[in-house]
């Protein structure tokens, strides 16, 4: 049965079925290495699900899971990060900062519900109630209950919310660091070889973006500005900077 041996032998990669990773899958399907991998597509909380339960090997997890892992290992050199404004990611409302009472937040983040949580006490000073969702919630997003969205739900929001706090924009703001939403981590030290070429495969795509937005018709925002001035995929020397004092805000004893 070597066909099945096969299937057993590949790595399992777990990648956030949202818009922003379309250049990144363009390169893992289009590289050598796709031949050693099964990829499985889901939203970010389920990702990080799996990669804590060890049902894949390696995900583009939220970075906020990190912190519960018994072992981890964030392999290549890209993400899903910004250095301005992320623009699919926010607290959505329909009034101002100063009049919201309640947020609730989103069940596919793990991220940028914690993100929110500290930016409201620490940047905006805030004392709302917080209000945990299993299913589409947006319809609530009413009055002064305001909402996390991400994804490609936060940028579909941004027609409907008239204020919009982008948290990617309130992070950098407040600590002058980029951010980091997603990484690429392990539960287990994996080959070399695999790592290598697995970072090729990222940085493949990302040098085709134009024709990932060439596949990918969205009327709703514009791709090629989404991909190129919003999110940011290299894992720079600042952004792990950035991601070390996130993981420190959600370490120290004050936040939980
Ligand atoms: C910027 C984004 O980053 C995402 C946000 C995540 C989270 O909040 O847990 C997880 C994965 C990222 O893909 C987005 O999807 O809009």
């Amino acid at each position: 049965m070597p066909a099945k041996l096969n299937q057993l032998n590949k790595i399992k990669v777990g990648i956030v079925n949202y818009l922003n990773t379309k250049p990144l899958i363009f390169g893992i399907q289009r590289a050598p290495v796709v031949d050693q991998l099964l990829l499985i597509e889901d939203y970010p909380s389920n990702i990080a699900r799996m990669l804590v339960e060890g049902t894949i090997d390696v995900g583009l997890v939220p970075v906020a899971v990190i912190p519960h892992m018994k072992e981890h290992h964030i392999i290549t050199d890209y993400c899903i990060g910004c250095e301005g404004p992320v623009a699919s990611v926010a607290i959505f409302s329909e009034v101002p900062m100063e009049k919201i009472e309640k947020v609730l937040l989103d069940y596919q983040s793990r991220t940028s519900v914690a993100l929110a949580k500290v930016l409201l006490r620490k940047f905006w000073k805030k004392d709302v109630e917080l209000i945990d969702t299993r299913e589409d919630y947006r319809a609530q997003i009413k009055g002064t209950t305001a909402g996390v969205v991400i994804g490609d739900r936060g940028l579909q929001q941004r027609k409907v919310s008239p204020y919009i706090y982008d948290l990617g924009e309130a992070w950098i703001e407040m600590t002058g660091l980029p951010f980091v939403f997603a990484a690429w981590v392990s539960n287990k030290q994996l080959p070399p070889d695999f790592i290598e070429a697995f970072n090729e495969a990222n940085k493949l795509g990302l040098q085709h973006v134009e024709e990932t937005v060439a596949e990918n018709p969205y009327p709703v925002f514009d791709l090629h500005k989404y991909y190129t001035e919003h999110i940011s995929y290299e894992l720079t020397p600042n952004k792990r900077k950035g991601l070390e004092k996130f993981l420190d805000f959600l370490t120290a004893p004050t936040v939980q």
